[in-house]
């Protein structure tokens, strides 16, 4: 097995070393290959969710996903190789959420993490943090004349193009706020994002937009939304015209993504459940009892890093080793969910009620290291 892995990972190494654009288009290939397959599927939601309840297979094996999807670490890498993420949030009210998510990434073994938020956030930001790489361009209304709008938002729209290929993953919505001009610049941003074929993890005031416009994910296999209660409550009544179903969670779920075009969801409580329209898992291992905010923000950039590392998984042709799932999405998820929760265990056991994000945060390595050892 070690053998299979360490030539699996020298696979890695080489496809590490293609441009990210060619990668893009390796993954292209595959999709186009193997369209979205639910299009031809013929079991029925309940019957599906019914055998894998049947057979107990609800709950994902994180930790060898984990373990599997994970590069090792070796002296022949080049710097951004194991990833670059870039958040775009963060504004007047919030600069927490959004150095959560960024730092978060970092921490998890990204290479770079760059943070896209507005003139006021960023010197905030900065501020926390030496390592991030912060990008003062979004703007509110309150800072743009009515006049003024088409430019600064094509002006936007260009600061962030210029670095749009190179990112790995994108993160949508920590701390981004809900100004009608920030979120229409932001809109651009995704489609942008979308046609350069870049992942997108959307959460927080992102699942506000998007549920306001569903256009800008649906159908997009590379979208991962991370709803908590109230963002899952609200995206259940657009997209389904229903209340939410406790008693029948996974299948409202499957449903759900099925209905914007198999997008990967994660429905963020006591369990995390995880859908990409074609299949439902949990990640329900012990967590913390603290709910301090910013956790959701740590998952957004924990996911967005674990997405990536699945990714070049797969497109080497690893994926032929014995996980399931084979979704790259979904195995960013499954990922993402388990090291947040092992790592709020750890800080829980350390801080008891005076845990924080922050300590959360301190313990990705940790937690990370007790399933994945660098050596
Ligand atoms: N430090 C920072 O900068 C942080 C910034 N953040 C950023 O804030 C922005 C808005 O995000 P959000 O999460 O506050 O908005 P939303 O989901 O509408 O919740 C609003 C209210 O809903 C309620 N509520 C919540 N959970 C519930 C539950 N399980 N069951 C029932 N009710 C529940 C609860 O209301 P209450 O109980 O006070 O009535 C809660 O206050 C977004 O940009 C995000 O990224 C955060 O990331 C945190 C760290
Ligand atoms: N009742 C719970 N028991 C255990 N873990 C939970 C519970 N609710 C949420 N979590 C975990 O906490 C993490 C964050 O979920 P939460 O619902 O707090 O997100 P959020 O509201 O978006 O957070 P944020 O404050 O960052 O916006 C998730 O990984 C989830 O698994
Ligand atoms: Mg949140």
């Amino acid at each position: 097995m070690k053998s299979v892995l360490n030539f699996c990972n020298s696979l890695s190494d080489l496809m590490f070393s293609a441009s990210a654009v060619i990668r893009r288009q390796h993954f292209l290939i595959r999709t186009f290959a193997n369209p979205y397959k639910s299009q031809s599927h013929h079991r029925t939601i309940m019957q599906e969710t019914k055998c894998m309840s049947g057979n107990n297979s609800l709950e994902a094996d994180a930790e060898k996903i984990l373990r599997t999807i994970t590069p090792k670490l070796d002296l022949s890498r080049h710097k951004g190789q194991a990833g670059k993420i870039a958040v775009v949030g963060g504004c007047r009210e919030y600069t927490g959420a959004p150095y959560f998510a960024a730092i978060s990434a970092l921490k998890i073994g990204a290479d770079l993490s760059h943070v896209f938020c507005t003139k006021d956030a960023a010197t905030v930001i900065k501020s926390y943090s030496p390592e991030l790489i912060v990008h003062p361009v979004l703007e509110e209304s309150y800072s743009v004349r009515d006049e003024d709008r088409k430019s600064v938002s094509a002006k936007v729209l260009a600061e962030v193009d210029k670095w749009m290929e190179r990112f790995d993953c994108l993160v949508i919505g920590p701390g981004l706020g809900r100004d009608p001009f920030l979120l229409d610049c932001v809109s651009e941003i995704m489609k942008h994002a979308r046609e350069a074929n870049v992942p997108m993890v959307v959460d927080g005031d992102g699942l506000f937009l998007v549920t306001n416009c569903l256009d800008l994910v649906s159908g997009y296999p590379l979208a991962v939304l991370t709803p908590n209660v109230n963002e899952y409550k609200r995206l259940i009544q657009k997209v389904l015209n229903c209340e939410v179903n406790g008693q029948d969670a996974p299948e409202q779920l499957l449903s759900l993504a099925r209905r914007i075009g198999g997008v990967t969801i994660l429905q963020k409580g006591k369990s995390d459940l995880i859908s990409d329209g074609e299949t439902v898992k949990s990640v329900s291992i012990f967590g913390s009892p603290r709910r301090c905010g910013g956790q959701g923000d740590i998952l957004s950039g924990s996911v967005a890093v674990f997405l990536s590392w699945a990714r070049h998984f797969i497109l080497t042709g690893e994926g032929n080793l014995s996980i399931s799932p084979t979704n790259a999405t979904v195995l960013g998820c499954i990922a993402g969910a388990a090291l947040l929760r092992k790592a709020a265990s750890l800080a829980f056991a350390d801080n008891k009620r005076a845990t924080l994000t922050g300590d959360i945060i301190n313990c990705l390595g940790r937690s990370l290291e007790d399933i994945c050892p660098a050596s």
